[in-house]
């Protein structure tokens, strides 16, 4: 690893120094070392590509040091120009000046070095994007209502106020329609919120698809603000819409607000509103069906009982109940109830639990277990599972520091890693999406 210079060997708090990007983390920023007065100190520093010598000025107050790029003095044959006018204001994508090859490259790298020393031989497989721009299928945005002004946006780079921005690139075009609406629809409105839009049309034969909208709102709503979002349900760019006007518990419904997306499966999948949804088709379809796939071959047996925990609408489920007796277990109501719509519409049956898949005991028969927990992981699943094995499990992660805790936890257990698959859901992101796949030799019969 290339070290990086620096011009003063004094650690003063503020300091702009040269230095050489290492590696890009986790969170996005780029990794420097440096090193005086003997210590050796990481650097993050956002806006940078792999192997770039950069002049920043570096806080080192804090652990690790933070740096604001200055200037880029080398640059890494892994920029690019930005596909997007907004992305110094906006801070929604956090690498669109990272090739998609490089972005691809560097999310298997962060994973690599996320896994536990007795998974540290593992080889990284990475399924890139066939889309890496108007892909996301959902968006949550900031309003604030002041002086007369609606400004909705993602938060800025720098700061917790909304950006306005013309364009949404990485948005479904028909979600970015509706949120270049959203400001005029709110006119006359008081206060803050936040919306988040999903696609709403089941399927694009029955025709052009159209946005969701559940709205979140402290402050004023005036009734123009009801009858405009009436009027875009009548025939505009909204399905429906929920709006919780203040601390409400059952929302304003126009319409139908229930989002809906291609399942893996190619059947429209029911969502709960405001619920989870993978960030894209495409890419879910291959995450989905690729996770479906390595469970069937860790754990062969047809008669096999599945334990899938974190199911959410039933995107996987629906897969996995085709071949398997699956039990189901989700937190969220609504999202259950989509789950059983799921499987009836597709004459599938499973037992769908609405309970804390963390505290949710395994069940003696089980044979294998599938679990895709949001970003906090699922160590407390990982640790029932050590202590009580089963033949396979297959982790969908949508965060590699959690997935690494959690699979250091099932290696302590005696499982072996078979798979580790990086998958592009979030392009221009430094997020990523990964499958790992394990066995463990002493309950399975796959060796
Ligand atoms: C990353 S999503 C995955 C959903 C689904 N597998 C999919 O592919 O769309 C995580 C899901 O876990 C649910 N969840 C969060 N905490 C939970 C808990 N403690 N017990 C059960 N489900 C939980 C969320 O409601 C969400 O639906």
């Amino acid at each position: 690893m290339k070290r990086s210079t620096s011009k003063s060997s004094r650690q003063s708090p503020r300091e702009t120094l040269s230095l050489t990007i290492a590696e890009l983390s986790p969170g996005g920023d780029g990794v420097a070392i440096h090193e005086a007065a003997g210590e050796r100190r990481a650097v993050f520093v956002p806006g940078v590509a792999l192997g770039e010598e950069i002049r920043a000025e570096v806080d080192f107050s804090s652990r690790p040091a933070r740096g604001r790029l200055l200037e880029v003095v080398s640059q890494s044959p892994d920029r690019t120009a930005p596909p997007c006018a907004e992305v110094e204001r906006c801070g929604g994508c956090d690498w669109m000046h990272v090739t998609p090859e490089a972005q691809l490259r560097a999310h298997a790298s962060i994973v690599k070095s996320i896994l536990p020393p007795a998974f540290a031989q593992a080889e990284v497989k990475s399924h890139p994007a066939t889309r890496t721009l108007g892909y996301r299928t959902r968006t949550r945005v900031h309003v604030d209502a002041k002086r007369g002004k609606v400004v909705v946006g993602m938060y800025g780079r720098r700061s917790h106020d909304p950006v306005p921005v013309d364009t949404c690139v990485v948005l479904d075009p028909v979600l970015d329609e509706a949120r270049r609406a959203l400001a005029g629809w709110l006119d006359g409105a008081k206060g803050y919120g936040e919306a988040q839009l999903s696609l709403g049309h089941p399927h694009p034969a029955q025709g052009a698809r159209r946005a969701v909208l559940e709205l979140r709102w402290t402050g004023q709503l005036p009734p123009d603000v009801f009858a405009r979002l009436e009027r875009a349900v009548a025939g505009g760019p909204l399905a429906g819409a929920r709006i919780f006007d203040g601390n409400v518990t059952i929302p304003a419904t126009i319409g139908d607000p229930t989002p809906w997306i291609d399942g893996a499966d190619g059947a429209p999948l029911r969502l709960a509103p405001g619920g989870f949804s993978q960030a894209t088709e495409e890419g879910n379809t291959r995450l989905a069906r690729r996770a479906a796939e390595l469970s069937f071959e860790l754990s062969p047996n047809p008669e096999g009982a599945v334990l899938e925990l974190y199911a959410g609408a039933g995107n996987l489920t629906v897969l996995l109940a085709k071949e398997r007796k699956v039990v189901a277990v989700e937190s969220d109501r609504s999202s259950c109830e989509a789950a059983r719509a799921n499987l009836e519409a597709r004459g599938l049956s499973a037992r769908v639990v609405d309970a804390d898949a963390s505290t949710n005991a395994i069940p003696a028969p089980t044979k294998l277990v599938v679990i895709d927990p949001p970003r906090t992981g699922a160590k407390d699943v990982a640790k029932a599972l050590a202590t009580r094995p089963v033949g396979a499990v297959v982790y969908v992660s949508c965060d590699p520091p959690t997935l690494g805790r959690d699979l250091a936890i099932l290696a302590e257990g005696g499982y072996e890693l078979r798979a580790i698959e990086t998958f592009e859901m979030f392009p221009q992101t430094s997020h990523v999406e990964t499958v790992a796949a394990l066995v463990h030799p002493l309950k399975s019969k796959v060796r």
